[in-house]
C-alpha cells in the first residue's frame, strides 16, 4: 500500500509522432500525464502516482485509460463525459526542436474543472499535485479560477503543489490573459518550473534571475528556470545555485523535455535530495529524453526499476 499520492491534472491527447519513411507512431501524451508516467517509473511503490482528467466514452477514450492503468498510473481520479472524445496532437520535428499542431478545441478536458466537489475530492489527501499552464490554457476563465482555488484549498490543507508553466500562446484567448492565467497558477504553487525562452517571450524577462524574481513574488517557495543547454538556475528555500546541464550531442526530438524534467526533479526532492542534486537528477533524465522520439522513453529505463540507462 502507497504511503504518499501524487497526482498530476491536465490533458492526456492521442500523439502522432514522426517515425521513419513518412509514417507516424500513435501513442497517449500531453504535458502533466508525460510528468506523472515519468514519476511512475522513479518513484517506488510507496508512492501512488495518478492522473486527473476528463475524457470521453468512446473506444480511443477507453484506450487511453487501459494505456495509463497498463503503465501503472491511477485513473480513479478520471471523469467520463458521455458523448465526447479526447485530442489529438502531432509532432513536426526541424532539427530536433519540436513544434505541434493540435485538434483538441473540442476534448473532454476542457470540462475537468466544471464541478469543484469533484475536485476537493479528487485532491484530498494528496501530498503533491502537479498542474501546468497548458492545464491552466484549455479551460474557460471561470474553470480556471475554479481550479485554481481549489488547488489553494487543497495547499491550505497540506500538499504541496508543483506549476510547470508551459507557457503555448496559442492555447489562450490572448496574450494578456495568458499572463493573468500563468501567474495565477504561480500563485497557488510552491514550486514553479519555467523555461526561459518561453518567459522571455511571455514577459520579457531579461535574464533567469528575472524570472525567478517575478515567480518569488507570487509566493513560489522554489523556482527552477530551465534554459536549453545554458545552465538552469535554481532559487529553493532561500539559496540560489546555477547548474550546468551535461551537453547532449544530438538532440532528437525535444518532446517532453521539460515533463520529464519536472518528474525527475520532484520525485529527487519526494524522495529527499536537496535540490541542486534534484536539478541534476531532472537534467540527466530530461537529456536522455530529448535523444529518443515522442514524448514517453520508455527504453530510457533499465528493465529493473528507475535507474537511466547510458546514453544511446
Ligand atoms: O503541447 C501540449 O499540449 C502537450 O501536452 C504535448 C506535449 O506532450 C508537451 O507539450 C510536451 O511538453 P515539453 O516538455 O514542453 O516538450
Amino acid at each position: 500500500m502507497p504511503d504518499h499520492f501524487f497526482l498530476a491534472i491536465g490533458e492526456c491527447m492521442v500523439e502522432l509522432a514522426p517515425a521513419t519513411d513518412g509514417l507516424f507512431r500513435m501513442g497517449f501524451a500531453g504535458d502533466t500525464f508525460n510528468c506523472a508516467w515519468y514519476a511512475r517509473r522513479l518513484l517506488r511503490a510507496d508512492w501512488s502516482v495518478g492522473y486527473a482528467t476528463a475524457v470521453g466514452t468512446d473506444a480511443v477514450s477507453d484506450d487511453m485509460l487501459a494505456f495509463m492503468a497498463g503503465e501503472g498510473v491511477e485513473t480513479g481520479a478520471i471523469r467520463r463525459i458521455e458523448g465526447r472524445t479526447v485530442g489529438l496532437y502531432m509532432i513536426a520535428l526541424k532539427d530536433g526542436e519540436r513544434s505541434f499542431s493540435y485538434w483538441r478545441g473540442q476534448a473532454a478536458a476542457k470540462a475537468m474543472a466544471d464541478d469543484p466537489d469533484w475536485l476537493d475530492r479528487v485532491f484530498a489527501g494528496r501530498d503533491l499535485l502537479h498542474v501546468s499552464g497548458i492545464t491552466l490554457a484549455i479551460l474557460a476563465p471561470e474553470a480556471r479560477e475554479r481550479l485554481c482555488a481549489a488547488l489553494a484549498r487543497a495547499r491550505a490543507a497540506g500538499a504541496r503543489v508543483s506549476f510547470d508553466t508551459n507557457v503555448r500562446p496559442r492555447l489562450w484567448a490572448d496574450a494578456d490573459e495568458m499572463r493573468a492565467g500563468l501567474m495565477l497558477g504561480a500563485s497557488v504553487a510552491d514550486t514553479v518550473l519555467p523555461s526561459f525562452d518561453e518567459e522571455s517571450a511571455a514577459f520579457g524577462d531579461a535574464s533567469p534571475e528575472a524570472t525567478v524574481a517575478r515567480y518569488r513574488e507570487a509566493g513560489a517557495t522554489t523556482v527552477v528556470v530551465k534554459n536549453g543547454a545554458a545552465p538552469i538556475r535554481l532559487w529553493a528555500e532561500g539559496m540560489e545555485a546555477e547548474i550546468a546541464p551535461e551537453p547532449v550531442a544530438q538532440v532528437i526530438d525535444s518532446t517532453a523535455a521539460g515533463d520529464s524534467f519536472a518528474a525527475g526533479f520532484l520525485a529527487a526532492r519526494a524522495t529527499g535530495a536537496a535540490p541542486p542534486e534534484a536539478v541534476r537528477r531532472a537534467a540527466a533524465l530530461a537529456a536522455a529524453v530529448i535523444q529518443r522520439r515522442g514524448a514517453l522513453a520508455p527504453d530510457i529505463f533499465a528493465p529493473e526499476g528507475a535507474a537511466l540507462k547510458a546514453a544511446p
